[in-house]
């Protein structure tokens, strides 16, 4: 008998230089042996340096490509990544709710590491209106989780004060990632509405860290895509971001990429 094939599809940006964005989520969705598909918001012209353009894709074109995946292939969890503008938004809002997804791993992507843009400011209010609601698992960094907040987050219990406030606002499972905290450990923390859970590794020591927060949701939602529970999802994600750091690739000559082959090498 032939082996279930499990879904994904993500709606993001283009990372030309292949450490974020679709190209990410594409291998990590491929390295669960989920199949990956895409939905293309914005394309990027970037490296390890940074973000040297951005090129928003037509509102049609980007309603053209969700709508051929959505009435074909069925995805089991899609994600979103960079959206951009209050337009792409609405755009992608409306189709989540014309298809009925209910698995939405949302990644709320607002500045890359070197400080490019990749959400509009005036794109915010529309994110939290809109998107909120919609998720399933939100992944915010502590900056991301700042802005949409509007709260100062310095403590671990400010990280748990604006995971409760996300979740008043509509998510069902809050991811807040902790790699922009400081110290030698690193705690992920989810708030699923009535308890805290908490990943914890040690940090480590490097600059090649582009890409680690699409790569950390792509191997969320490729665990959810094969019908896991959050836990379980979060559980594995964690161990794949913590080998795809450690054994990272050391290409280009500023922040390099994550290694999305590294756990099964
Ligand atoms: N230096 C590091 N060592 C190990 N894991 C890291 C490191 N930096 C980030 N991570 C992990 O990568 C994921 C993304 O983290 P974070 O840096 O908070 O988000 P983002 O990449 O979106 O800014 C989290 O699971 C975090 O624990
Ligand atoms: C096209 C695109 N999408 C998202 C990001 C941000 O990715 P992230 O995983 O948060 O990694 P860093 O940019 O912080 O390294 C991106 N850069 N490009």
């Amino acid at each position: 008998m032939r082996d279930m094939v499990y879904k994904a599809l993500t709606i993001a940006g283009s990372d030309s230089g292949g450490g974020a964005g679709i190209q990410a989520d594409l291998k990590t969705f491929h390295q669960f042996r989920v199949f990956g598909m895409s939905a293309i918001t914005a394309v990027t012209a970037q490296n390890t340096l940074g973000v040297q353009a951005v090129y928003p894709l037509p509102l049609e074109a980007i309603e053209k490509q969700i709508d051929s995946v959505a009435v074909d292939l069925s995805p089991d969890a899609v994600k979103t990544g960079m959206l951009f503008s209050h337009e792409i938004i609405e755009l992608v809002a409306q189709k989540t709710a014309q298809y009925r997804w209910t698995r939405i791993v949302v990644d709320p992507v607002m500045v890359a590491k070197g400080g490019a843009p990749l959400l509009k400011q005036e794109a915010i209010e529309a994110f939290k209106r809109h998107m909120l609601p919609l998720a399933y698992v939100l992944t915010p960094n502590i900056p991301e989780a700042e802005v949409l907040t509007n709260m100062r987050i310095e403590t671990f219990e400010d990280r748990k004060e604006a995971a409760k406030k996300l979740h008043h606002l509509g998510v069902r499972y809050v991811v807040m990632k902790g790699g922009h905290a400081e110290g030698s450990e690193l705690v992920d923390l989810l708030y699923d509405g009535e308890r805290f859970y908490e990943w914890k590794s040690e940090r480590i020591e490097t600059k090649h860290t582009h890409g680690t927060g699409c790569t950390f949701a792509a191997a969320i939602t490729a665990q959810l895509a094969k019908g896991k529970t959050i836990y379980e999802a979060i559980d594995i994600a964690k161990r794949f971001i913590q080998a795809a750091v450690e054994q990272a690739l050391h290409i280009g000559s500023g922040h390099g990429p994550t290694n999305h082959w590294a756990l099964y090498e």
